[in-house]
Formats: C-alpha cells, sequence, structure tokens
C-alpha cells in the first residue's frame, strides 16, 4: 500500500483506501469531494493483491477497497462509508430532505450496491471466464448491468432533473455516476436506450468534484 498526496489541503483526518480503477472507491471519491472534505489517498493495489494482506485485512475483514479512516474511526463499505460521512459531516447533505426523494435516493445507491456491481466485480467475472469463457463473461456482465440500468431508467425518469432526483447531487448521482460511467467503457453498453441515466452522468461530468473523482486523475492510475 502507498501513501501520497492529498486532495487538497489536509486539515482533518480522513485517510481513504482506494485503487483507482475500483468503482465503489470511486463513489466515495466523488462524495468526499461533493462534502468539500479533504483527505489523504492511500492506494491498495488490488491486481498486486495488496488488499489479502493482513495489514489491509485490520482494516476491512472483507478485504475490499474502500475504506475509511477518520480518527480512531474505521469504516469500509461505500454505503456504510457515505452514511457515516452524512451523519458526521452534515455540510454539504448527500440525502433530500422529503422523504420520498430520499426513499429514491436510497432505492437507487441500493440497486447499483447490491444489484449491480457485486454482479460484475473483478473476482466474480474472473471466476465466470474461467468456468464458461471469455464471451459468456461478458454476456454475463451485460445482462446483469442492463436489468439494473432498466429499472434505475423506469424508477428515475419522472423525478430526474439535471440531476437523479433534481437539480442537486445527491446520494443516488454518487451511486450513479461511476457505475455508468464504468459499464459503459468496459462493458460496451449501449447507452442511448437509457437517456435519464446518460443525462444523469452528463450533469456529473461538467462538475469538478466528479472531474477529480475519476479514474485517470487518481495517484496510482496507471496509463
Ligand atoms: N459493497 C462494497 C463492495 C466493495 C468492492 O466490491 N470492492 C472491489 C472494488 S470495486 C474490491 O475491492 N475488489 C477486490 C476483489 O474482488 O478481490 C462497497 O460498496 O464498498
Amino acid at each position: 500500500m502507498s501513501s501520497s498526496s492529498s486532495s487538497s489541503a489536509s486539515s482533518n483526518k480522513l485517510i481513504l483506501y482506494s485503487f483507482w480503477q475500483s468503482s465503489c472507491a470511486w463513489r466515495v471519491r466523488f462524495a468526499l469531494n461533493v462534502k468539500g472534505l479533504s483527505y489523504e489517498y492511500r492506494a491498495v493495489n488490488l491486481p498486486k493483491g495488496e488488499h489479502l494482506t493482513p495489514e489491509f485485512e485490520k482494516l476491512n475483514p472483507l478485504h475490499y477497497v474502500p475504506v475509511v479512516v477518520d480518527g480512531d474511526v474505521v469504516v469500509s463499505d461505500s454505503f456504510a462509508i457515505l452514511l457515516y460521512l452524512e451523519d458526521k459531516y452534515p455540510g454539504k447533505a448527500l440525502l433530500p430532505v422529503d422523504p420520498q426523494l430520499k426513499a429514491i435516493n436510497l432505492q437507487a445507491a441500493s440497486i447499483v450496491s447490491s444489484s449491480i456491481q457485486p454482479l460484475h466485480m473483478m473476482g466474480l467475472l474472473k471466476h465466470v471466464q474461467e468456468k464458461l469463457g471469455s464471451e459468456e463473461m461478458l454476456s454475463w456482465a451485460q445482462f446483469h448491468i442492463e436489468k439494473g440500468f432498466l429499472a434505475l431508467e423506469k424508477l428515475l425518469k419522472n423525478v430526474a432533473g439535471k440531476f437523479a432526483t433534481g437539480n442537486e447531487v445527491y446520494l443516488a448521482d454518487v451511486f450513479l455516476a461511476p457505475q455508468i460511467a464504468a459499464a459503459s467503457k468496459r462493458f460496451n453498453i449501449d447507452m442511448s436506450k437509457y437517456p435519464t441515466l446518460s443525462k444523469i452522468l452528463e450533469s456529473c461530468m461538467a462538475l469538478p468534484e466528479f472531474e477529480a473523482s475519476m479514474p485517470h486523475r487518481q495517484p496510482d492510475a496507471e496509463p
């Protein structure tokens, strides 16, 4: 694991364990930037197996990034991290006050984190590829991504503005934008079928907070 420059002046104790290509870590990078929280970036090289070391196991017994350390508090899992940050640093809220819009944000975030990303994560796809071959691996990933995207498109089309639930960035956008960007790039998804999701990504892409969170902008990014 290697420590790198912080995103900006590091006046608080937040540390983010991340891997540049991880969409789960990308959610946290985006949220930290939206909330205006500076942090120290610690790279965990997944292909080299740095997440499998006893040292990393002390931070997350499940051996996944992201992990956030805030003083004595260690939180892993992007959903838990973002709810923790929301409670601890309420400055720029990631959840709207309106109960229905709040529920939609939680539902969209949950669809991404429970019903899309785990079904095309690196370790699982490697297993599918070994058992069934590369072609089957791609169609497996596409099937699960498209199933989730179809549901998200229906869920959001009547509530979306520039962003998922209006004209402000909230939790749903934090989960959606990295997922859409990574899925369309890596798994060749035809995004013209999902105009609401495409617009959400486009709006996020225009934000400096999102731009700074992108994989290629991270200290451990490879060409
Ligand atoms: N539900 C977890 C999932 C975390 C996760 O899947 N992380 C991936 C990177 S996106 C990982 O560390 N993979 C390592 C591996 O598959 O061994 C979260 O949202 O943080």
